[in-house]
């Protein structure tokens, strides 16, 4: 879930953490505590309402997606087709949300599949907090109702939903219920956040197809569902006959973004912005992610400010490069620091760990962790994980100019064609506007990116037997060997097939690999990928 700053510990908060792990500290503190009992006016978020103008200015950059949200959402009591609100991670999906239902004080339940990390756990938590349940130690813990399959779900869900919906409607004629804290309306919302990680939990996807199908199940117009996703509605299923979902995308941060968004409650705007002068575009090349951004420019800031005695000083020119020349030895460290860290695959390297190597520096600990990583996976399977990922990333109007009969391995061929390629990279500019996540491809464009970039392998591995397995079975070998290896990467979900295009009649593939892993696989291949990705 995402942090929502948390300027207001509410009751919300209280009830929220009804579904995540409970420490052993809070269970002394139960013990001793009387449990703070849930009410109906638990389904706000609480605390102080949040005026629209505040809505907007604490989410700069986020205008557009938050009016747009407000418009679906529409005025009070009325009905809405469930709602897809996509964007990278960290793209502020998860705070504008709850802030949008802090501003409209209206009543929801929120589940993120990262904390509930089960199907179970997932509808065991969304039930808890429609009957007002929280798990403590005089119920051991547990939840108020045992859900494992979803026809369970629909059916407790159902009744549930139905129940808090009169509440809500007696409420109403209690008195006005915008006051502070009230609900207001008797609409409630569902919000499923991180619902990419359910195709982690069920391979088969019919959870998905479940979740995508609530709304046609439930057929309740009082009930408004919104998922929240980081990819796009194209990396799921389609074609499975439930109601089309409305798309709400939060696009990456531009630079100007990042830097609205760092300003906000600077006490020295100018001390501040003299200092994101320095950092802030050498670390947006490396994320655009803020809280990655956040946590890094909190400790380096402090750096920065160390020859200051006041911290309230406007900083002149001569200050600024004084500032500037104390602090530059940091700035490397830490971009390093930020490439690594944050990455799941560094956090694999980093269980890998060898303790032999402590004296090392981070990069080349981390970077020799890449090399020590056994993929269990056969070359062939290795390279095409790559053509896949390639072929999701890459704009189609591409490949010929980064793929020729080499492999794009000859840089005399590519200079010829950098013409071509640059009249086709305006087309591609256009198209890639259009690109909200990694896109679809057919069997033909794999196969050929297949081909191309293995018929160069030679070429990257020079002395090594690394690709013996590939030269073993000659071109032929290889290939009949290459349906094989996708059915597999299917099936392990690295690929997924998507529904067949209308014009083509085809079916299509999308990879579903981060570019972490992809360039992991092609280090341990020593492919150098970065060569063949399409950068803006
Ligand atoms: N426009 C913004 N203004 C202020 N803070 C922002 C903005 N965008 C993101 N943040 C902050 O970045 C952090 C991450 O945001 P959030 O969890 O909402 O992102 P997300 O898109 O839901 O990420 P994920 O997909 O990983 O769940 C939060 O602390 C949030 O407040």
């Amino acid at each position: 879930m995402g942090n929502e700053e948390s300027p207001q510990i509410t009751r919300r908060a209280t009830r929220l953490s009804s579904s995540t792990p409970v420490t052993s500290n809070e269970v002394e503190t139960e013990k001793i505590t009387k449990p703070y009992k849930l009410t109906v006016n638990d389904f706000v978020f609480g605390g102080e309402k949040l005026s629209f103008d505040d809505l907007l200015s604490s989410f700069p950059a986020r205008g557009n997606q938050i009016r747009e949200l407000l418009r679906l959402l529409g005025p009070v009591n009325s009905p809405m087709l469930p709602l897809f609100v996509y964007g990278d991670p960290s793209t502020g999906k998860t705070s504008t949300i709850l802030q949008i239902f802090r501003h409209l004080n209206r009543p929801f339940v929120y589940a993120s599949c990262l904390t509930c990390y089960s199907l179970q756990i997932l509808f065991e938590s969304v039930l808890d907090q429609l009957l007002l349940h929280k798990k403590n130690a005089a119920n051991g813990y547990s939840s108020a109702k045992r859900c494992v399959k979803p026809s369970d779900f629909v059916n407790f869900l159902r009744g549930d939903l139905t129940s808090v919906i009169e509440k809500l409607k007696s409420l109403k004629k209690v008195g006005p219920s915008k006051l502070a804290g009230k609900p207001n309306g008797n609409m409630l919302y569902l919000i499923f956040d991180n619902l990419e990680l359910i195709r982690e939990w069920d391979k088969s996807s019919t959870a998905l197809s479940f979740m995508f199908n609530l709304y046609d199940v439930l057929k309740m117009h009082e009930v408004g569902l919104i998922f929240i996703s980081n990819t796009s509605p194209d990396t799921y299923y389609s074609n499975m006959g439930y109601t089309e979902h409305v798309p709400v995308y939060f696009p990456e941060y531009t630079e100007d973004d990042l830097r609205q968004i760092l300003m906000r409650n600077q006490p020295n705007r100018k001390l501040y912005s003299s200092f994101l002068d320095v950092v802030l575009r050498p670390f947006c090349r490396t994320t655009r992610r803020v809280d990655e951004l956040s946590t890094v420019f909190s400790s380096l800031f402090r750096k920065y400010c160390e020859p200051l005695s006041d911290l309230a000083s406007v900083p002149n020119e001569e200050m600024k490069r004084r500032l500037f020349s104390h602090f530059r030895p940091h700035i490397a460290p830490s971009l390093n620091e930020i490439f690594w860290v944050p990455s799941k695959s560094s956090t694999e390297a980093e269980t890998n760990k060898d303790t032999t190597q402590k004296g090392s520096t981070r990069k080349s600990e981390v970077g020799d962790h890449f090399a020590q990583i056994d993929f269990h996976m056969s070359t062939s399977a290795k390279y095409l994980l790559i053509s896949a990922f390639l072929a999701s990333r890459n704009p189609a109007t591409l490949d010929a100019s980064l793929f020729d009969s080499t492999g794009g391995s000859d840089s005399r061929k590519r200079k010829r064609k950098a013409s071509e390629k640059s009249i086709e990279q305006k087309e591609v500019a256009e198209q890639e506007l259009l690109m909200k996540g990694p896109g679809t491809f057919p069997l033909e464009r794999l196969l050929a990116i297949f081909q191309c970039i293995t018929s160069a392998a030679d070429s990257f591995d020079e002395d090594e037997h690394e690709n013996d397995d590939l030269r073993a079975g000659g071109d032929g070998g290889l290939m009949s060997d290459v349906l094989l290896q996708l059915s597999s990467l299917c099936n392990a979900n690295f690929i997924i097939k998507g529904g067949s295009c209308p014009l083509e009649g085809s079916t299509r593939y999308r990879s579903t690999v981060s570019e972490d892993l992809a360039l992991k696989v092609a280090r341990s291949l020593k492919f150098p990928l970065p060569n063949y990705l399409y950068r803006r």
